[in-house]
């Protein structure tokens, strides 16, 4: 009898094996398919996707592909040969993947929008006559915040609390206010907003445990809810971006139920990267005085310009003067901390042409993946010491912005990659002054920017001027 049941068990686990696995043809790249049947690697990617890749990497060079969950993925890490994918959209699709990923985390069902229509319609509120407004109410909203930003205590008093939060916080509520004028909410907002984020990626890979996926869809009711107002206009005249939104999807068909969740991943998607990147970028001038020297010495040298932009609290000085130090600290910031996954479907067989001459074939149904965070911008060879924040990395001897990097003798089109493949006054210290800043959470490679795993204690108080 046990034998019996033994061998069918035997037998089934075979022919899984038989057919789960796949044999290289020529021409092929190299494949990895892990040892464990059908999930393959998806463990120790999902782990640390960086970590994984640089693995696979060093194993196979600058194209393999793996197995990752029942799919074949696979992974192009030479930029020279980014274009081969990036423009042909005939053999790679990502409008797939994208609603499967937005189905799975907002809930949000496919929609028949033309993904031009959309695009149009967000260049039309982000971009150009737009911009600038959107920009002097963030600038508004974050001094108002930062003014009351002491609960209580005399805005001169020294505080203490954690950079990640001091920044995520900040930056969320002045965006939240910006785009979705709810002046009532916005604290509720970002505690919700937090709790939704932080279980975001486990979402994303359905690796939730029951806790975790009360808390998550707990916190999505309460957004949508926050964020609901479509369909309910308060005055008529309500001119809110939130309201123009609504109107566009509600001319698209789009219903009411369908509108709140639609709302939510536009929060994520405005709301997600801004803090991070503030954190880095302060963390890494709190932690290096010298690119804190050279900073603030840029900045001294322009408000001592006779101009009257300084003086205006909703105008931004860095917006309206070349300040090359800044810029070169920011692109370092993102070099390190920006981490997003150019993800492909291939949909009809395609033979890749690398940059150094070399022909592969892909199969349909198969993925590709670029990850510009390992390539350009942590390769040793287009970035000396990569892992070492350098302030001065992106300037030149002239003290003009540096934008040539080379790798195999050929300069490069991405040297960096932080916005993906896409068109598209505080006084602080750290607490403690050796402190370093915390490390990477390794859970977040492949959703934007980076979150620490941990945080950097700083007291802060606002500067008399
Ligand atoms: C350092 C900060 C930021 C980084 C690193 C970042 C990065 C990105 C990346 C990688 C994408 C995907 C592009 C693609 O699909 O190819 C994206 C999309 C987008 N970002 Fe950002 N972003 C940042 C800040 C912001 C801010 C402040 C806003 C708005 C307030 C914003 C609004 C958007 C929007 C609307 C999209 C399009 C989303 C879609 O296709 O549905 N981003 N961003
Ligand atoms: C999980 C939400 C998908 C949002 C789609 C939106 O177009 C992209 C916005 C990016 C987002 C990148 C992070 C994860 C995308 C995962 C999709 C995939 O695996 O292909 C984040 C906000 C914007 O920049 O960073």
């Amino acid at each position: 009898m046990w034998w019996t049941l033994l061998s069918v068990i035997a037998g089934v686990l075979i022919l899984v094996l038989r057919f789960s696995t796949r044999r290289r043809r020529r021409n092929e790249p190299p494949l990895d398919e892990g040892w464990i049947p059908w999930l393959g690697h998806a463990i120790e990617f999902g782990k640390d996707a960086a970590k994984f890749l640089a693995r696979m990497k060093e194993k196979h060079g600058d194209i393999f592909t793996v197995r990752v969950a029942g799919l074949r993925v696979t992974v192009l890490l030479d930029p020279h040969s980014f274009d081969s994918v990036l423009n042909d959209r005939d053999s790679f699709d990502f409008t797939r993947i994208r609603s499967q990923v937005i189905q799975k985390v907002f809930s949000l069902q496919p929609t028949n929008i033309e993904p031009t229509l959309e695009r149009k319609w967000m260049e039309q509120h982000f971009q150009g006559c737009s911009l600038p407004k959107l920009s002097s109410s963030m600038n508004t909203h974050l001094q108002t915040l930062l003014l009351h930003c002491h609960n209580g205590s005399a805005p001169s008093e020294w505080k203490q609390e954690g950079l990640f939060d001091l920044c995520y916080s900040l930056l969320f509520r002045a965006g939240y206010l910006t785009f979705f004028e709810r002046t009532d909410n916005a604290a509720v907002a970002y505690q919700e907003f937090r709790k939704f984020d932080n279980l975001l990626t486990k979402l994303a890979r359905g690796s939730l445990r029951r806790e975790e996926r009360r808390t998550v869809s707990h916190s999505q009711e309460r957004l949508w809810e926050l964020l609901s107002p479509c369909g309910l206009r308060g005055g008529s005249e309500s001119s809110t971006w939130q309201q123009s939104y609504c109107d566009f999807l509600q001319q698209e068909g789009i219903n009411a139920d369908m509108q709140k969740k639609a709302l939510l991943l536009q929060l994520w998607t405005t709301q997600c990267n801004a803090g991070p990147a503030a954190f880095w970028l302060l963390g890494f001038l709190l932690t290096h005085p010298e690119a804190m020297e050279a900073v603030k010495s840029e900045i001294r040298g322009l408000s001592t310009r006779r101009d009257t932009s300084f003086q205006q609290p909703q105008n931004n000085p860095l917006e309206a003067h070349s300040t090359p130090v800044f810029d070169s600290i920011l692109s370092e910031t993102l070099r390190l901390t920006a981490a997003v996954m150019i993800r492909r479907e291939v949909v009809q067989d395609k033979i890749l042409d690398m940059a150094n001459g070399k022909r592969y074939h892909l199969r349909r149904g198969d993925r590709v993946c670029l990850f510009p965070f390992l390539s350009p911008q942590m390769d040793p060879q287009i970035h000396q010491e990569p892992q070492t924040f350098k302030y001065d990395r992106f300037l030149n001897d002239d003290m003009t912005v540096k934008d040539e990097f080379y790798k195999d003798g050929k300069k490069l089109k991405y040297c960096s990659m932080p916005w993906g493949a896409g068109k598209n006054m505080l006084k602080s210290f750290p607490c403690d002054p050796e402190a370093k800043l915390p490390p990477v959470n390794p859970s977040r490679y492949g959703f934007g920017m980076l979150q620490p795993d941990g945080d950097l204690q700083v007291r802060y108080r606002l500067k008399r001027t």
